[in-house]
């Protein structure tokens, strides 16, 4: 039987290698920023654009009708965020906004693919260290066409842990991000690390690099294509609590395996986070 993906699949890595070229040339110029959801919550005209090149291109390639696309800035300006059995195409265009703003290396273009609710495969382009990551379901994991794996670790002490302290500064929920990174480093691990992307942080833990990334406040755009990479490279995917993981609740453990997943979640401090698909309040 012929495979519907594989096209959708070879599109996506040429599509990503296109963006985070433009990212990069991008960066050689003077960047304007602007917030979203916080004044820490950076936007530039680079994020937009790019995800126009990138939802532009698949919709001339695979018809608008058919697909549906859900983009960090399309979903920003309104778009919905409901994640549907339709094909449907999932974008983070430049994944470490802060990053590329202050011209810290770690930026990634992140495109995952869903059928029927279902990861099919996910691209991530770390485009300033110029190294493609990508993953089909069933079909393994890649870095710049080599296989990659999980670490084999267990042990909780010989491990290196990856977090975020997001966009959301209220002082209760970062208290309880530092109560609970300050719990994980004196378990104790070998180390805590976080290079500001989520996509990047995915396939580090992909690689072996790192035992586990976790992050509560992160969105689907984030890490739906770091899902499949991580999965496909032998890694687990739980929520917070040890549930199961819901690309929509805007939390995740990904780790190397569930020894190591569970030890760090009796750690973690929970705190609210609304869902991508919650329903929009209409604003008085
Ligand atoms: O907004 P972009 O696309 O740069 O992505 C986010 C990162 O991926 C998070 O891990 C990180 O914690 C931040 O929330 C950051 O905003
Ligand atoms: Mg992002």
């Amino acid at each position: 039987m012929e495979d519907p993906w594989q096209k959708p699949y070879d599109f996506a890595v040429s599509v990503a290698r296109k963006a985070g070229a433009e990212i990069r040339k991008a960066g050689e110029s003077e960047i304007k920023v602007c917030t979203k959801s916080s004044t820490v919550d950076l936007v530039t005209k680079t994020d937009e654009r790019v995800e126009k090149i990138i939802i532009g291109s698949l919709k001339e390639e695979f018809g608008e009708g058919t697909h549906c696309f859900i983009g960090e800035e399309s979903v920003a300006k309104g778009e919905s965020c409901i994640l549907t059995d339709k094909p449907t195409w999932i974008i983070d265009p430049v994944d470490g906004t802060t990053n590329f703003v202050h011209g810290f290396p770690f930026v990634a273009v992140s495109i995952a693919f869903a059928v029927n609710k279902q990861l099919e495969f996910g691209v991530i382009y770390s485009c300033l260290e110029d190294k493609m990551y990508k993953a089909r379901r069933g079909k393994g994991a890649f870095c710049d066409d080599e296989p990659i794996q999980v670490s084999d670790v267990k042990d909780i002490n010989k491990s290196i842990i990856i977090s975020e302290h997001g966009t959301d500064r209220t002082p209760e929920k970062v208290k309880k991000i530092f109560s609970t990174m300050q719990k994980i480093l004196c378990i104790p691990v070998h180390g805590l690390r976080g290079s500001g992307t989520a996509a990047t942080n995915m396939c580090l833990v992909a690689t072996g690099a790192v035992e586990a990334f976790f992050e509560i406040g992160i969105h689907c755009w984030d890490i739906a294509a770091g899902a499949v990479i991580v999965q496909e490279a032998g890694g687990i995917l739980l929520d917070v609590d040890g549930g199961p993981f819901d690309l929509m609740s805007r939390r995740m453990v990904s780790a190397n395996n569930d020894v190591i997943a569970k030890r760090i979640i009796k750690e973690i401090e929970i705190f609210p986070a609304e869902r991508d698909d919650a329903p929009v309040q209409k604003k008085c």
